[in-house]
């Protein structure tokens, strides 16, 4: 959400932002319904005035004067009461057309339609060579016996999973170690809940838009979000935090589900894209500075790319365009891993920074130096996800016998292993 101040001194710059990011709303219409919300509170303020004047002369004035006055404060007040319904009709209006206002891109921000106009910023690592065919992650796993696809889709259908023997520990070796980088990189641990009201979807952003991509839960208002972005952006909603207490860094672990609606047919085999995954989140809460907040941007991308490289996968970072970028971003980079098996970089980490976009929807304040209440600002990005870091872990790790060499730095998580599976 942005400042309705902003809004109005920068409509040009909001409608651009609109335009380039596909986001479909009418500036010009919110401007309306703000100036028609300005006129009628000043109206029901002027009548307010009226009747508190007229109410004062009604103890002072003549007998003979008196019963109209007390006329006039019964009209005043029903036409007071006939104005409340258009009053809460605007404001009611001009709250759903504020959260749908997409924030202001940074000026480095490409402008493109969609995935297709991220530009590559740059590479890093060596790709593989094998000197044997290498398999894809779904051969990899069931050679091993760590998979079992077709019980799981029985039991669970489409995009579930299920992992079995060491690929469990990988899986779990994986999320620890981010967790455990992350946490002596100053990020505070969270094991946190997928579960949160709407309101909470509505402060990180996915509300109004992603509702098809949230699983519900029949009779209940919680809902199960597919990012602990979602419950950390909310946990401080509403309070008024120190900046003393600034910036609050998390590393939240939580399981996360998402519909997928929308992508049928795509990545239908193995981990790529499941119903429901675990993921190390990065979420940073910082003072409103667009200096500090394009500090903490590259601190957090530069973790993920740490956490890349001790894993030793190749990757590379995308900037996204306006159209592939969301509507709360100023500024967003995926990091896409390499994938042997379809020999391109696939998305695993999506960083971005919010500016105060969330927090002015969440009511993220704090008391700045001077004790002017402000909204904070806020980033993401992805430590680690699983199992989707499973497929580049695999199949660039894989072993001409089918086992897996393991990263030095992933082999004090699994007991000092330096191959798992066995020669197949
Ligand atoms: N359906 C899915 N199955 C498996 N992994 C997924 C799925 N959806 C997303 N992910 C993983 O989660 C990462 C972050 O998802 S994201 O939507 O791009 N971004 C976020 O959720 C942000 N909160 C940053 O983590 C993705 O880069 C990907 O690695």
């Amino acid at each position: 959400m942005l400042d309705l101040k902003f809004i109005r001194e920068n409509a040009g710059a909001v409608r651009h932002a609109a335009q380039v990011k596909g986001v479909d709303i009418d500036i010009d219409d919110l401007l309306r319904v703000d100036r028609e919300l300005v006129d009628l509170k000043q109206r029901v303020e002027a009548m307010q005035a009226e009747r508190n004047a007229n109410a004062k002369l009604v103890p002072k004035a003549a007998p003979d004067e008196r019963a109209a006055l007390i006329q006039k404060g019964k009209d005043l007040a029903e036409e007071l009461r006939g104005l409340e319904p258009a009053l809460r009709a605007h404001e009611d209006t001009l709250k759903v057309m504020l959260l749908r206002v997409p924030n202001i891109p940074h000026a480095s921000v490409p402008v493109g339609k969609d995935d297709s106009e991220n530009v590559e910023l740059r590479r890093e690592g060596v790709l593989p060579t094998f000197d044997f065919t290498p398999l894809d992650h779904v051969d990899l796993l069931e050679k091993q016996g760590w998979s079992d696809p077709e019980r799981v889709a029985r039991v669970s259908g489409s995009r579930s999973y299920l992992l079995k023997g060491e690929a469990v520990m990988l899986e779990m070796a994986v999320l620890m170690f981010a967790m455990d980088f992350l946490s002596g990189r100053g990020f505070t641990p969270l094991s946190t809940t997928a579960l949160a009201r709407p309101d909470a979807f509505v402060g990180s952003g996915h509300f109004p838009g992603g509702e098809d991509q949230v699983y519900k839960i029949e009779g209940d208002e919680l809902m199960l979000a597919g990012t602990a972005e979602v419950p950390v952006n909310s946990l401080y909603a509403g309070e008024q935090l120190q900046h003393e207490q600034l910036p609050i860094t998390f590393a939240a672990i939580s399981a996360a589900f998402r519909s997928e609606a929308g992508s049928a047919g795509r990545d239908v085999r193995g981990l790529i894209r499941v119903h429901e995954f675990r993921k190390v989140e990065q979420y940073v809460l910082c003072e409103a500075s667009e200096e500090v907040g394009l500090e903490w941007f590259a601190k957090i991308l530069g973790n993920a790319e740490a956490l890349l490289a001790a894993l030793e996968l190749p990757y590379r970072v995308m900037q996204n365009c306006t159209g592939d970028m969301g509507a709360g971003k100023v500024l967003m980079y995926d990091i896409e891993t390499w994938v042997p098996s379809e020999q391109v970089y696939r998305e695993t980490h999506s960083c971005s920074y919010l500016g105060d976009w969330q927090a002015r929807r969440t009511g993220l304040r704090y008391r700045d130096a001077g004790g002017k209440l402000v909204f904070a600002h806020t980033l993401n990005n992805t430590g680690v996800a699983a199992p989707r870091i499973l497929v580049p872990l695999l199949e660039n790790h894989q072993q001409a016998d089918g086992t897996i060499r393991i990263p030095a730095a992933l082999r004090p998580y699994l007991g000092g292993k330096e191959v798992i599976g066995q020669p197949v």
